[in-house]
Protein backbone atom coordinates (compact mmCIF):
# COMPACT_ATOMS: atom_id res chain seq x y z
CA UNK A 1 0.00 0.00 0.00
CA UNK A 2 0.86 3.28 -0.80
CA UNK A 3 1.47 5.87 2.28
CA UNK A 4 -0.03 9.35 2.76
CA UNK A 5 1.97 12.04 0.86
CA UNK A 6 4.99 11.47 2.62
CA UNK A 7 6.70 8.21 4.19
CA UNK A 8 8.48 10.75 6.49
CA UNK A 9 5.42 11.52 7.72
CA UNK A 10 4.96 8.15 9.46
CA UNK A 11 3.96 8.63 12.91
CA UNK A 12 1.04 8.51 15.62
CA UNK A 13 -0.12 11.70 13.69
CA UNK A 14 -1.49 12.15 10.47
CA UNK A 15 -1.19 15.51 8.30
CA UNK A 16 -4.47 17.64 8.78
CA UNK A 17 -5.81 18.74 5.45
CA UNK A 18 -5.84 22.16 5.11
CA UNK A 19 -7.88 24.25 2.16
CA UNK A 20 -6.82 28.09 1.39
CA UNK A 21 -9.94 29.77 0.63
CA UNK A 22 -9.39 32.38 -1.14
CA UNK A 23 -10.85 35.12 -3.82
CA UNK A 24 -10.99 38.83 -4.38
CA UNK A 25 -12.61 41.12 -1.98
CA UNK A 26 -16.38 40.95 -2.22
CA UNK A 27 -16.12 37.75 -3.85
CA UNK A 28 -18.47 36.19 -1.57
CA UNK A 29 -15.68 34.10 0.50
CA UNK A 30 -17.61 34.87 4.21
CA UNK A 31 -20.97 33.95 2.69
CA UNK A 32 -19.77 30.96 1.12
CA UNK A 33 -17.39 29.87 4.31
CA UNK A 34 -20.61 30.90 6.35
CA UNK A 35 -22.84 28.07 4.46
CA UNK A 36 -20.46 25.72 5.04
CA UNK A 37 -19.85 26.27 9.04
CA UNK A 38 -23.38 24.83 9.10
CA UNK A 39 -22.38 21.58 6.91
CA UNK A 40 -22.44 18.60 9.34
CA UNK A 41 -19.47 17.17 6.63
CA UNK A 42 -17.71 20.20 7.86
CA UNK A 43 -17.84 19.77 11.81
CA UNK A 44 -14.63 19.14 12.95
CA UNK A 45 -13.01 22.31 11.06
CA UNK A 46 -11.45 25.11 12.00
CA UNK A 47 -11.32 27.92 10.28
CA UNK A 48 -8.45 30.71 10.47
CA UNK A 49 -9.80 34.24 9.30
CA UNK A 50 -8.07 36.92 7.74
CA UNK A 51 -8.60 40.35 8.37
CA UNK A 52 -7.88 43.16 6.63
CA UNK A 53 -8.08 46.47 8.50
CA UNK A 54 -8.63 46.77 12.07
CA UNK A 55 -12.36 45.81 12.26
CA UNK A 56 -12.59 42.47 12.43
CA UNK A 57 -16.43 42.22 11.30
CA UNK A 58 -15.74 38.89 9.71
CA UNK A 59 -15.81 36.91 12.72
CA UNK A 60 -19.49 38.31 13.65
CA UNK A 61 -20.71 36.54 10.83
CA UNK A 62 -18.80 33.19 10.85
CA UNK A 63 -20.80 31.58 13.86
CA UNK A 64 -18.15 30.84 16.17
CA UNK A 65 -19.65 27.23 16.90
CA UNK A 66 -17.21 25.51 16.32
CA UNK A 67 -14.86 26.68 18.73
CA UNK A 68 -11.82 27.04 16.51
CA UNK A 69 -12.22 30.48 14.81
CA UNK A 70 -9.09 31.94 15.04
CA UNK A 71 -8.96 35.85 14.23
CA UNK A 72 -5.84 36.89 12.82
CA UNK A 73 -6.45 40.76 12.77
CA UNK A 74 -3.03 42.26 12.38
CA UNK A 75 -3.44 43.02 8.45
CA UNK A 76 -2.64 40.84 5.45
CA UNK A 77 -2.23 37.68 5.27
CA UNK A 78 0.35 37.58 2.54
CA UNK A 79 2.77 40.48 3.40
CA UNK A 80 2.22 41.27 6.91
CA UNK A 81 1.50 38.42 9.09
CA UNK A 82 3.07 34.80 7.51
CA UNK A 83 4.52 35.16 11.26
CA UNK A 84 1.09 35.65 13.29
CA UNK A 85 -0.41 32.08 10.29
CA UNK A 86 2.56 30.04 12.12
CA UNK A 87 1.58 31.29 15.45
CA UNK A 88 -2.18 30.94 15.16
CA UNK A 89 -1.66 27.47 13.09
CA UNK A 90 1.00 26.15 15.74
CA UNK A 91 -1.28 27.45 18.69
CA UNK A 92 -4.41 25.36 16.94
CA UNK A 93 -2.27 22.58 16.84
CA UNK A 94 -1.29 22.54 20.47
CA UNK A 95 -4.62 23.30 21.70
CA UNK A 96 -5.79 19.92 19.33
CA UNK A 97 -2.79 18.34 21.00
CA UNK A 98 -3.66 19.18 24.34
CA UNK A 99 -7.18 17.86 24.00
CA UNK A 100 -8.85 21.62 24.56
CA UNK A 101 -10.25 22.00 20.69
CA UNK A 102 -11.28 19.08 18.38
CA UNK A 103 -10.74 19.30 14.62
CA UNK A 104 -9.45 17.01 11.79
CA UNK A 105 -9.81 19.67 8.97
CA UNK A 106 -8.50 23.38 8.93
CA UNK A 107 -9.77 26.33 6.36
CA UNK A 108 -7.92 29.68 5.92
CA UNK A 109 -9.44 32.38 4.40
CA UNK A 110 -7.90 34.99 3.22
CA UNK A 111 -8.13 38.66 2.62
CA UNK A 112 -9.17 39.57 -0.83
CA UNK A 113 -6.46 41.10 -1.98
CA UNK A 114 -3.87 38.44 -0.77
CA UNK A 115 -1.59 36.88 -2.98
CA UNK A 116 -2.41 32.99 -2.26
CA UNK A 117 1.33 32.25 -2.78
CA UNK A 118 2.84 33.49 0.45
CA UNK A 119 0.41 31.37 2.37
CA UNK A 120 0.93 28.73 0.37
CA UNK A 121 5.02 28.60 0.93
CA UNK A 122 4.34 30.01 4.20
CA UNK A 123 2.72 25.87 4.47
CA UNK A 124 5.08 24.37 2.38
CA UNK A 125 8.47 25.33 4.10
CA UNK A 126 7.52 25.25 7.52
CA UNK A 127 9.43 22.42 9.29
CA UNK A 128 7.24 21.15 11.48
CA UNK A 129 3.90 22.56 9.96
CA UNK A 130 4.81 20.76 6.82
CA UNK A 131 4.73 17.63 8.86
CA UNK A 132 1.67 18.49 10.80
CA UNK A 133 -0.54 19.83 7.65
CA UNK A 134 -1.02 18.19 4.07
CA UNK A 135 -2.48 20.99 1.70
CA UNK A 136 -5.67 20.03 -0.04
CA UNK A 137 -6.17 22.78 -1.79
CA UNK A 138 -6.63 26.41 -2.91
CA UNK A 139 -10.33 27.28 -3.15
CA UNK A 140 -10.91 30.08 -5.42
CA UNK A 141 -14.34 32.19 -5.29
CA UNK A 142 -14.96 34.36 -8.71
CA UNK A 143 -18.06 36.21 -9.06
CA UNK A 144 -20.07 35.41 -11.74
CA UNK A 145 -21.01 39.28 -12.37
CA UNK A 146 -18.56 41.22 -11.58
CA UNK A 147 -15.35 38.43 -11.82
CA UNK A 148 -14.35 39.35 -15.33
CA UNK A 149 -13.87 43.07 -14.26
CA UNK A 150 -12.06 42.12 -11.69
CA UNK A 151 -9.52 40.03 -13.05
CA UNK A 152 -8.97 42.62 -15.29
CA UNK A 153 -8.41 45.10 -13.15
CA UNK A 154 -6.38 43.14 -10.35
CA UNK A 155 -3.31 40.44 -11.38
CA UNK A 156 -3.89 38.98 -7.79
CA UNK A 157 -7.38 38.10 -8.69
CA UNK A 158 -5.87 36.55 -11.79
CA UNK A 159 -3.54 34.28 -9.70
CA UNK A 160 -6.08 33.73 -7.67
CA UNK A 161 -7.93 32.04 -9.88
CA UNK A 162 -4.78 30.44 -11.78
CA UNK A 163 -3.65 28.50 -8.77
CA UNK A 164 -6.83 27.43 -7.76
CA UNK A 165 -7.81 23.47 -6.87
CA UNK A 166 -11.30 24.37 -6.85
CA UNK A 167 -13.02 27.30 -8.39
CA UNK A 168 -16.53 28.45 -6.69
CA UNK A 169 -18.55 30.78 -8.86
CA UNK A 170 -20.51 32.90 -6.57
CA UNK A 171 -23.65 35.23 -7.15
CA UNK A 172 -24.93 32.78 -10.05
CA UNK A 173 -28.42 34.08 -8.99
CA UNK A 174 -28.06 37.49 -10.00
CA UNK A 175 -27.20 36.11 -13.61
CA UNK A 176 -30.55 37.47 -14.55
CA UNK A 177 -30.32 38.87 -18.00
CA UNK A 178 -29.22 37.89 -21.83
CA UNK A 179 -26.37 40.19 -21.78
CA UNK A 180 -25.35 39.06 -18.41
CA UNK A 181 -25.23 35.46 -19.01
CA UNK A 182 -23.22 35.77 -22.24
CA UNK A 183 -20.69 38.09 -19.84
CA UNK A 184 -20.26 35.37 -17.81
CA UNK A 185 -19.95 32.41 -20.80
CA UNK A 186 -16.68 34.36 -21.45
CA UNK A 187 -15.68 34.40 -17.81
CA UNK A 188 -16.21 30.26 -17.78
CA UNK A 189 -14.43 30.04 -20.99
CA UNK A 190 -11.82 32.86 -19.51
CA UNK A 191 -11.21 30.53 -16.17
CA UNK A 192 -11.34 27.55 -18.05
CA UNK A 193 -7.94 28.42 -20.31
CA UNK A 194 -6.35 30.66 -17.06
CA UNK A 195 -6.97 27.05 -14.95
CA UNK A 196 -8.34 24.03 -17.27
CA UNK A 197 -7.37 21.88 -14.46
CA UNK A 198 -9.66 23.59 -12.16
CA UNK A 199 -13.27 22.11 -11.93
CA UNK A 200 -16.25 25.38 -11.95
CA UNK A 201 -18.42 24.52 -9.44
CA UNK A 202 -21.48 27.15 -9.14
CA UNK A 203 -21.58 28.28 -5.37
CA UNK A 204 -25.45 26.55 -5.03
CA UNK A 205 -23.67 23.18 -5.69
CA UNK A 206 -20.66 24.28 -3.32
CA UNK A 207 -21.16 21.30 -1.25
CA UNK A 208 -17.93 20.24 0.93
CA UNK A 209 -17.68 17.23 -1.07
CA UNK A 210 -17.15 19.15 -4.44
CA UNK A 211 -14.75 21.63 -2.29
CA UNK A 212 -12.77 19.38 0.01
CA UNK A 213 -9.93 16.26 -0.48
CA UNK A 214 -8.63 17.81 -3.72
CA UNK A 215 -5.11 16.92 -2.31
CA UNK A 216 -2.85 13.98 -3.11
CA UNK A 217 -4.26 12.19 -0.68
CA UNK A 218 -7.76 10.61 -0.52
CA UNK A 219 -9.39 9.84 2.73
CA UNK A 220 -11.67 7.90 1.12
CA UNK A 221 -9.37 5.27 0.05
CA UNK A 222 -6.50 5.88 2.12
CA UNK A 223 -4.42 6.05 -0.72
CA UNK A 224 -2.70 8.82 -3.01
CA UNK A 225 -4.63 9.27 -5.76
CA UNK A 226 -2.26 11.28 -8.16
CA UNK A 227 -4.41 11.32 -10.84
CA UNK A 228 -7.60 13.22 -9.48
CA UNK A 229 -5.06 15.70 -7.78
CA UNK A 230 -2.63 15.99 -11.06
CA UNK A 231 -6.30 16.54 -13.33
CA UNK A 232 -3.51 16.23 -15.83
CA UNK A 233 -6.09 15.18 -18.44
CA UNK A 234 -7.82 18.11 -18.23
CA UNK A 235 -4.95 20.79 -19.29
CA UNK A 236 -4.48 21.00 -23.21
CA UNK A 237 -2.56 18.62 -24.97
CA UNK A 238 0.95 20.37 -26.57
CA UNK A 239 -0.06 23.63 -28.60
CA UNK A 240 2.50 22.61 -31.24
CA UNK A 241 3.78 25.40 -32.08
CA UNK A 242 1.59 27.94 -30.89
CA UNK A 243 3.30 30.62 -28.83
CA UNK A 244 1.52 31.90 -25.68
CA UNK A 245 -0.64 34.10 -26.63
CA UNK A 246 -3.77 32.94 -27.33
CA UNK A 247 -5.05 35.12 -30.11
CA UNK A 248 -5.62 32.26 -32.63
CA UNK A 249 -9.00 31.26 -31.09
CA UNK A 250 -11.83 31.04 -32.98
CA UNK A 251 -14.32 29.32 -31.76
CA UNK A 252 -17.13 31.37 -30.51
CA UNK A 253 -19.65 28.68 -29.22
CA UNK A 254 -19.14 28.12 -25.48
CA UNK A 255 -19.17 24.39 -24.43
CA UNK A 256 -18.84 24.91 -20.42
CA UNK A 257 -22.06 24.81 -18.76
CA UNK A 258 -22.26 25.49 -15.68
CA UNK A 259 -25.03 24.01 -14.28
CA UNK A 260 -24.16 20.50 -14.39
CA UNK A 261 -21.63 18.25 -12.71
CA UNK A 262 -19.89 18.62 -15.91
CA UNK A 263 -17.00 20.95 -14.54
CA UNK A 264 -16.38 18.95 -11.16
CA UNK A 265 -13.33 17.01 -11.60
CA UNK A 266 -14.32 15.83 -7.93
CA UNK A 267 -14.46 11.95 -7.19
CA UNK A 268 -15.27 10.50 -10.02
CA UNK A 269 -16.02 12.61 -12.56
CA UNK A 270 -12.70 14.02 -13.76
CA UNK A 271 -12.48 11.97 -17.01
CA UNK A 272 -15.35 12.80 -18.44
CA UNK A 273 -15.29 16.82 -17.47
CA UNK A 274 -11.12 16.05 -19.10
CA UNK A 275 -12.47 14.49 -22.39
CA UNK A 276 -15.16 17.14 -23.15
CA UNK A 277 -12.74 19.76 -22.88
CA UNK A 278 -10.17 18.16 -24.80
CA UNK A 279 -11.72 17.46 -27.50
CA UNK A 280 -11.44 20.96 -28.73
CA UNK A 281 -7.69 20.33 -28.63
CA UNK A 282 -7.41 23.91 -27.42
CA UNK A 283 -9.06 25.93 -24.69
CA UNK A 284 -11.03 29.45 -26.26
CA UNK A 285 -11.53 32.24 -23.95
CA UNK A 286 -14.80 33.51 -26.07
CA UNK A 287 -14.89 36.95 -27.97
CA UNK A 288 -14.11 39.30 -24.61
CA UNK A 289 -10.84 40.68 -25.64
CA UNK A 290 -10.63 44.25 -25.90
CA UNK A 291 -7.96 44.92 -24.12
CA UNK A 292 -4.53 43.68 -25.70
CA UNK A 293 -2.40 43.22 -21.92
CA UNK A 294 -5.20 41.20 -19.85
CA UNK A 295 -3.40 39.89 -16.83
CA UNK A 296 -4.88 36.39 -17.93
CA UNK A 297 -3.32 36.66 -21.57
CA UNK A 298 0.05 36.63 -19.69
CA UNK A 299 -0.80 32.70 -18.12
CA UNK A 300 -1.24 29.69 -19.28
CA UNK A 301 -1.41 26.02 -17.86
CA UNK A 302 0.26 22.97 -19.83
CA UNK A 303 1.64 19.84 -19.44
CA UNK A 304 4.91 18.02 -19.85
CA UNK A 305 5.12 14.04 -20.06
CA UNK A 306 7.67 11.12 -20.73
CA UNK A 307 7.62 7.31 -20.77
CA UNK A 308 11.64 8.21 -19.96
CA UNK A 309 13.15 8.04 -16.55
CA UNK A 310 14.90 10.98 -15.56
CA UNK A 311 17.95 10.29 -13.21
CA UNK A 312 17.48 11.93 -10.00
CA UNK A 313 20.02 14.73 -10.34
CA UNK A 314 19.12 15.70 -13.87
CA UNK A 315 15.73 16.42 -12.60
CA UNK A 316 16.85 18.52 -9.46
CA UNK A 317 18.92 20.90 -11.76
CA UNK A 318 16.23 20.67 -14.33
CA UNK A 319 13.89 22.19 -11.48
CA UNK A 320 16.78 24.16 -9.92
CA UNK A 321 16.61 25.64 -13.12
CA UNK A 322 12.95 26.60 -13.41
CA UNK A 323 12.88 28.08 -10.24
CA UNK A 324 15.84 30.53 -9.89
CA UNK A 325 15.46 31.35 -13.96
CA UNK A 326 11.51 31.57 -13.66
CA UNK A 327 10.48 31.44 -9.97
CA UNK A 328 8.42 33.98 -9.70
CA UNK A 329 6.65 32.99 -13.08
CA UNK A 330 6.12 29.24 -11.95
CA UNK A 331 2.52 30.12 -10.47
CA UNK A 332 2.31 26.46 -9.96
CA UNK A 333 4.02 23.50 -10.78
CA UNK A 334 2.88 19.58 -9.97
CA UNK A 335 3.93 16.37 -10.91
CA UNK A 336 4.73 12.80 -10.66
CA UNK A 337 8.10 11.59 -11.73
CA UNK A 338 9.95 8.49 -12.89
CA UNK A 339 13.39 8.53 -11.78
CA UNK A 340 15.91 6.52 -13.26
CA UNK A 341 17.41 5.47 -10.12
CA UNK A 342 13.88 4.48 -9.06
CA UNK A 343 11.48 3.92 -11.85
CA UNK A 344 9.16 1.93 -9.43
CA UNK A 345 9.28 4.33 -7.10
CA UNK A 346 8.03 7.75 -8.02
CA UNK A 347 8.35 10.90 -6.67
CA UNK A 348 5.73 13.08 -6.12
CA UNK A 349 6.48 17.15 -6.28
CA UNK A 350 4.54 20.33 -5.94
CA UNK A 351 5.61 23.88 -6.18
CA UNK A 352 4.57 27.33 -5.56
CA UNK A 353 6.92 29.81 -8.03
CA UNK A 354 9.97 28.96 -6.51
CA UNK A 355 8.86 27.70 -3.46
CA UNK A 356 8.74 23.12 -3.34
CA UNK A 357 6.68 20.97 -1.05
CA UNK A 358 9.59 18.36 0.17
CA UNK A 359 8.78 15.72 -2.34
CA UNK A 360 7.66 12.60 -1.45
CA UNK A 361 8.20 9.34 -2.74
CA UNK A 362 5.76 6.54 -3.38
CA UNK A 363 5.97 3.27 -2.64
CA UNK A 364 4.83 2.48 -6.33
CA UNK A 365 3.00 4.03 -9.47
CA UNK A 366 -0.85 4.46 -8.35
CA UNK A 367 -1.94 3.01 -11.62
CA UNK A 368 -1.22 2.12 -15.05
CA UNK A 369 0.15 5.28 -16.17
CA UNK A 370 3.72 5.28 -14.89
CA UNK A 371 4.78 8.21 -17.16
CA UNK A 372 6.67 11.59 -15.72
CA UNK A 373 3.89 14.09 -16.01
CA UNK A 374 4.15 17.64 -14.80
CA UNK A 375 1.59 20.68 -15.03
CA UNK A 376 2.59 23.79 -14.85
CA UNK A 377 0.90 27.24 -14.91
CA UNK A 378 3.46 29.76 -15.57
CA UNK A 379 3.00 32.84 -16.13
CA UNK A 380 4.75 34.71 -19.30
CA UNK A 381 7.33 31.99 -19.91
CA UNK A 382 6.78 30.08 -23.50
CA UNK A 383 5.80 26.46 -23.20
CA UNK A 384 8.59 26.00 -25.53
CA UNK A 385 11.50 27.09 -23.81
CA UNK A 386 10.15 24.81 -20.88
CA UNK A 387 9.66 21.88 -23.29
CA UNK A 388 13.24 22.51 -24.61
CA UNK A 389 14.60 22.69 -21.19
CA UNK A 390 12.85 19.35 -19.77
CA UNK A 391 13.46 17.32 -23.24
CA UNK A 392 17.31 18.62 -22.60
CA UNK A 393 17.77 16.99 -18.96
CA UNK A 394 15.87 14.00 -20.14
CA UNK A 395 18.15 10.41 -20.35
CA UNK A 396 18.31 10.38 -23.63
CA UNK A 397 20.37 13.67 -23.32
CA UNK A 398 23.90 12.64 -22.08
CA UNK A 399 25.84 14.61 -19.40
CA UNK A 400 28.18 14.98 -22.04
CA UNK A 401 26.28 16.57 -24.37
CA UNK A 402 27.00 20.00 -25.02
CA UNK A 403 23.91 21.54 -24.74
CA UNK A 404 23.35 20.13 -20.81
CA UNK A 405 26.75 21.50 -20.01
CA UNK A 406 25.86 24.86 -21.15
CA UNK A 407 22.26 25.13 -19.31
CA UNK A 408 24.39 23.75 -15.89
CA UNK A 409 27.25 26.36 -16.16
CA UNK A 410 25.13 28.73 -16.91
CA UNK A 411 21.08 29.14 -15.69
CA UNK A 412 20.73 32.19 -17.20
CA UNK A 413 21.41 30.74 -21.08
CA UNK A 414 18.24 28.42 -21.47
CA UNK A 415 15.80 30.07 -21.67
CA UNK A 416 16.53 32.51 -24.22
CA UNK A 417 20.28 31.75 -25.81
CA UNK A 418 20.35 27.90 -26.66
CA UNK A 419 20.82 27.38 -30.25
CA UNK A 420 19.28 23.96 -31.10
N1 LIG B 1 -26.68 37.68 -4.82
C1 LIG B 1 -25.64 37.15 -4.23
N2 LIG B 1 -24.89 37.89 -3.41
C2 LIG B 1 -23.82 37.34 -2.81
C3 LIG B 1 -23.45 35.98 -3.04
N3 LIG B 1 -22.34 35.73 -2.33
C4 LIG B 1 -22.01 36.87 -1.70
N4 LIG B 1 -22.90 37.84 -1.97
C5 LIG B 1 -22.89 39.22 -1.47
O1 LIG B 1 -21.69 39.83 -1.90
C6 LIG B 1 -21.17 40.67 -0.88
C7 LIG B 1 -19.76 40.23 -0.52
O2 LIG B 1 -19.82 38.93 0.04
P1 LIG B 1 -18.78 38.42 1.11
O3 LIG B 1 -19.10 37.01 1.41
O4 LIG B 1 -18.64 39.36 2.23
O5 LIG B 1 -17.47 38.47 0.22
P2 LIG B 1 -15.94 38.28 0.68
O6 LIG B 1 -15.28 37.64 -0.45
O7 LIG B 1 -15.87 37.61 1.99
O8 LIG B 1 -15.51 39.77 0.80
P3 LIG B 1 -14.22 40.40 1.52
O9 LIG B 1 -14.24 39.87 2.93
O10 LIG B 1 -14.47 41.85 1.41
O11 LIG B 1 -13.04 39.96 0.75
C8 LIG B 1 -22.13 40.57 0.26
O12 LIG B 1 -23.00 41.65 0.19
C9 LIG B 1 -22.86 39.28 0.02
O13 LIG B 1 -24.16 39.30 0.54
C10 LIG B 1 -24.27 35.22 -3.94
O14 LIG B 1 -24.04 34.03 -4.23
N5 LIG B 1 -25.34 35.85 -4.50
Amino acid sequence: MTEPFDQRMRGPVAPLPLSVLTGFLGAGKTTLLNRLVRDPALAGTAMLINEFGEIGLDHLLVRPVRDGVVMLSTGCLCCTVRGDLVTALESLLRDRDNGRLAFDRVVIETTGLADPAPILHTLMVHPYLVMRFRLDGVITVVDAVNGAATLDAHPEAVKQAAVADRLVISKTDLLDTAERRAGFSRLAARLATLNPAAPQIPVADAAPARLFDCGLYDPATKTVDVRRWLAAEAVAPPHGHHDEHHDDHDHDHDDHDHDDDAHDGHGHAPHGHAAGRNGHGHHHHGHHGHDPNRHDDHIRAFTLSTDEAVPAAAFDMFLELLRSVHGPELLRLKGIVKLAEQPDAPMVIHGVQHVFHPPAQLAAWPDDDRRTRLVLIVRDIAEARIRELFAAFLSAVGPDRPDRTALVDNPLVPFGGIDR
